[in-house]
């Protein structure tokens, strides 16, 4: 028996900074009614994709800042999209900010979940690489504030059996780091889904701008090969509140190569079937970790942050 799961990547377009929740889950509804209409079992959306990319801002005020977080999962505004999904029998990953109390202390966590064809949540990841600043930088033409607005996931990158394989998740800047991948890739993932919110001006290197497709597509492709794993690469993107977001989400296969593509940087469906049997034409393969990998080499890679000076 094949293990075909039809996968789609929906990608958002800008979310305007006074677009409510409801308004924004109306888009993700209307997208999974598309994914649902063309056969997908489940459907990815962005990183923080129910409301505009709010790290770009310097907010003193704590209760401002809170406005953006989620305190449920589901709670009043997001509860229809699970509705939904059990409704029409569909999956789906989101990500979102998520704040919680611990210990008598709110926690901020940038956030995706894994929601199964039941509308049960099955898994959540915290992001673990957090980029930008944590101090307002006013030279910047926008900021970025993640290390600021997030503390570092606590969760680790889990991997879920779920919808007939095994999955992974992981969020934007964590794409860019082969260790995210292993890690999934370690544990069996056959599909890892990381939504993310790429702006195409770096204000340290802005001499970067123009490659940052290439290094989206890059990474992506390099990780699903790496790790013999498909990867679902969901954008918000297009001009939101005057920063303009990388587009081009895809649907890549464990080989490397890209089977779907957006070309708009509106909301847009792409669509792929996925056979999670393929997988194993690498993971049997030239990257079969048991067969191959020399981790006694490798000990710098978890002792240490780096770098270090040479031998
Ligand atoms: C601050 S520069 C990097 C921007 C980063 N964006 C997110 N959201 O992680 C990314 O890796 O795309």
């Amino acid at each position: 028996m094949t293990r075909k799961l039809i996968v789609g990547a929906a990608q958002l377009g800008p979310i305007a900074r006074s677009e409510t929740r409801t308004q924004v889950v109306a888009r993700l509804i209307e997208l999974m009614r598309e994914a649902k209409a063309r056969g997908c079992d489940v459907v990815a959306y962005p990183e923080l994709a129910l409301t505009t990319f709010f790290p770009r801002w310097f907010f003193e005020d704590q209760a401002e800042i809170d406005q953006w977080f989620e305190r449920e999962m589901p709670g009043p505004e997001t509860r229809p999209l699970f509705d939904e999904a059990k409704k029409l029998g569909i999956g789906f990953y989101l990500g979102y900010a998520e704040l919680v109390e611990q210990g008598g202390a709110p926690r901020h966590f940038n956030t995706a979940i894994l929601v199964d064809k039941s509308g049960a949540i099955v898994g959540k990841y915290r992001k673990v690489h957090l980029p930008g600043h944590r101090e307002h930088e006013p030279w910047r033409a926008f900021q970025h504030l993640e290390k600021r607005y997030f503390e570092r996931g606590d969760l680790g990158f889990g991997a879920w059996r779920t919808m007939n394989g095994i999955m992974g998740m992981a969020l934007c800047n964590d794409r860019r780091w082969p260790e995210t991948y292993r890690v999934l890739g370690l544990q069996g993932v056959e599909m890892a889904f990381i939504g993310y919110n790429t702006p195409m001006h770096y204000p340290p290197v802005p001499e970067h701008d123009h490659l940052q497709g290439f290094h989206n597509h890059l990474v992506l492709q390099a990780g699903a090969y790496q790790n013999g794993m498909w990867i679902v690469g969901v954008a918000k993107a297009g001009k939101e509140e005057g920063c303009d977001l990388l587009g081009q989400s895809a649907i890549i296969a464990p080989t490397g190569e890209i089977v779907a593509m957006c070309s708009t940087v509106e909301d847009e469906l792409v669509t792929a079937v996925c056979d999670l049997d393929r997988c194993r034409e690498l993971k049997d393969n030239v990257f079969n970790f048991g067969l191959h990998r020399e981790p006694e080499t490798y000990r710098l890679i978890v002792d240490t942050k780096g770098p270090v000076e040479p031998a």
